[in-house]
């Protein structure tokens, strides 16, 4: 699939968010941040930020099935992180942890965070005054921000692909070093985890699905520009 859609048919000024929902190893992330750029638009990683409360739990010995201590910690948590689609840092009490939030002991615990309620509500409240601090010129992604986070949005997506196609991409991304088996904890055990507090596999009214599991990079984020300019135009 190709496009011609030009980003400079976007016009500045006009607020333009940008929800993007779906499952892990969709593509996320890598799309956003390139829709971002192309848009001239602030890029917000949402997973980071569950990430770092994650990382900052483990790190302070609290027990990740305790739900009160879990909240307290999201609630005190000093987060900072990039919102440049250029840039790609975050900072919990000013230390970057930039690569260690992706490290394979974190993806497989923060499912624990992102199953606190209370911890949600925390992040969703940052990431909504985040949004707002863009300038409303931005991309979000996630898991509930097409619904939960920024359901006003401009522009709705849900981005999926085939079991099969996320698997493959994500031991491709983790350069060939992960067995079937931590493949699969890491993608769709945290996705079945995940599930049970918010639903990302359906889209919600008003939300137009991608599916891209036949779909190249540059397709992928050719679709979502497509969207993007449907849904404003
Ligand atoms: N359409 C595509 N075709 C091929 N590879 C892709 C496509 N979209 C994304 N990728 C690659 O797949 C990998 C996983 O993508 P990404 O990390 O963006 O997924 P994600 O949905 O954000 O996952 P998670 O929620 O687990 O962080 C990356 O290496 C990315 O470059
Ligand atoms: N809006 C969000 C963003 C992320 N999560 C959860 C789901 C994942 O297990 C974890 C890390 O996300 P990733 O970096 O893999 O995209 O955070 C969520 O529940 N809601």
């Amino acid at each position: 699939m190709s496009s011609n859609v030009n980003p400079a048919q976007f016009r500045l000024g006009k607020p333009l968010v940008v929800a993007i929902d779906g499952p892990s190893g969709s593509g996320k992330s890598s799309i956003s941040r390139e829709v971002a750029r192309r848009l001239h638009a602030a890029y917000l990683d949402t997973g980071a930020m569950y990430r770092a409360v994650t990382l900052s739990c483990m790190e302070a010995g609290i027990d990740l099935t305790d739900s009160v201590a879990v909240e307290a910690a999201a609630e005190n948590a000093d987060i900072a992180l990039s919102l440049s689609p250029d840039e790609e840092w975050v900072r919990v009490s000013g230390r970057d942890v930039t690569d260690a939030i992706r490290e394979p002991v974190v993806s497989s615990s923060v499912s624990a965070v992102a199953t606190t309620l209370g911890a949600r509500a925390e992040l969703v409240r940052r990431q909504q005054q985040l949004i707002r601090d863009s300038g409303l010129r931005i991309v979000a992604e996630g898991r509930d921000i097409t619904t939960v986070v920024a359901p006003h949005a401009e522009v709705r997506i849900l981005l999926t692909a085939s079991e099969e196609a996320r698997l493959r991409r994500r031991g491709i991304q983790l350069g060939g070093t992960q067995t079937a088996a931590a493949l699969k904890e890491q993608v769709l055990v945290r996705d079945a985890k995940d599930s049970t507090v918010v639903d990302f596999q359906q889209a919600a009214d008003g939300v137009v699905t991608i599916d891209s599991s036949d779909l190249d990079f540059e397709e992928t984020v050719s679709a979502v520009l497509e969207v993007v300019f449907t849904s404003t135009h």
